[in-house]
């Protein structure tokens, strides 16, 4: 598996916030969730690596090439979703395609055209009229009718209810059919349960993990029991812990050991937000 993005030791201060070291592989295929509270850095990473934000320290490279000295091919292969506010509400949504399909060498007009019927966009219905789910999935449609290898999306889910969500997440699917690679940023953990393959997670402006998803959620377990089983040395094996009269249920990264001192223990797949929530430091 050939990496697409490499991120090493990426630094910005930005006073009140730190991001630093950062550094991790996006890995071509993929759909690789970028996970973290509000304000853990990933908005910044992903201006940082977007050349909107510039870096103190650190590389950024697309297949094998430094992004800052290619711009111009940076650009060209990437897509971008980052909120919705760059639109003009005024123009239809084929005004507007006008605007940014000649800022693209290989804009790929029919393609176009194929994701605006799939999506269900009427081209000539006005801007200022869309839905928030619309709006997310025309600027979708906008980002990838240029051949883009990468698409770079930062918090998409976000205001979305689960209907538009989970068709959000069908299309993300569909684009990594054919080897293409997205980048994910959410703080809502459940989308990716369903569509990711790998996980990075960053708290604080620190990379915590980077890994596969299954893996990951292989390698942690939920645990429920009774507290006479909880002891000081079974209770370290807990990334979280809580606790009542009645019971306990906790996060390990650790089933094997939780398996051997705690004999009657319920183990289940943890989500990815249980996961997520053990490694937050508070
Ligand atoms: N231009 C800036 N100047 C100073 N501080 C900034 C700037 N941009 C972001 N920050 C701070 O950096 C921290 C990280 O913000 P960032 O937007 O990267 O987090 P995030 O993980 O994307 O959060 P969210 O999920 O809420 O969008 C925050 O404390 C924020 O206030």
């Amino acid at each position: 598996m050939k990496p697409i993005l490499e991120v090493t030791g990426l630094k910005k201060d930005l006073g009140n916030f730190r991001l630093d070291d950062v550094g991790f592989s996006l890995i071509e295929g993929c759909i690789t969730g970028f996970i973290g509270v509000n304000g853990a850095g990933k908005t910044t990473t992903i201006k940082l690596i977007l050349g909107l934000m510039l870096k103190d320290a650190g590389e950024i490279q697309f297949f094998g090439k430094d992004v800052q000295k290619n711009e111009r091919e940076f650009k060209n292969r990437i897509g971008v979703v980052l909120d919705e506010g760059y639109f003009y509400d005024e123009l239809t949504m084929l005004e507007m395609k006008s605007i940014v399909a000649p800022s693209y060498s290989n804009w790929d007009n029919a393609l176009f055209n194929r994701h605006m019927e799939r999506f269900g966009l009427p081209l000539n219905q006005k801007i200022g009229t869309l839905s928030k789910g619309m709006r997310m999935k025309y600027a979708i449609a906008l980002a990838i009718s240029h051949q883009a290898d990468l698409l770079i999306m930062d918090e998409p889910t976000s205001g979305l209810d689960p209907q538009v969500r989970l068709e959000l997440m069908d299309i993300l699917l569909d684009y990594v059919k054919d080897g293409k690679s997205v980048f994910l940023s959410s703080h809502i953990t459940s989308d990716l349960d369903k569509v990711a393959d790998a996980l990075i997670l960053i708290d604080n402006g620190r990379i915590v993990f980077s890994e596969e998803k299954d893996i990951l959620l292989d390698r942690h377990g939920f645990v429920k029991g009774d507290p006479n089983e909880l002891n000081e040395a079974t209770r370290k094996l807990f990334l979280t812990l809580h606790e009542t009269e009645y019971g306990f249920s906790g996060v390990t990264n650790d089933k094997a050991a939780v398996r051997q001192q705690m004999k009657h223990a319920l183990i289940e797949r943890p989500t990815i937000e249980d996961i997520m929530l053990g490694y937050i430091r508070r």
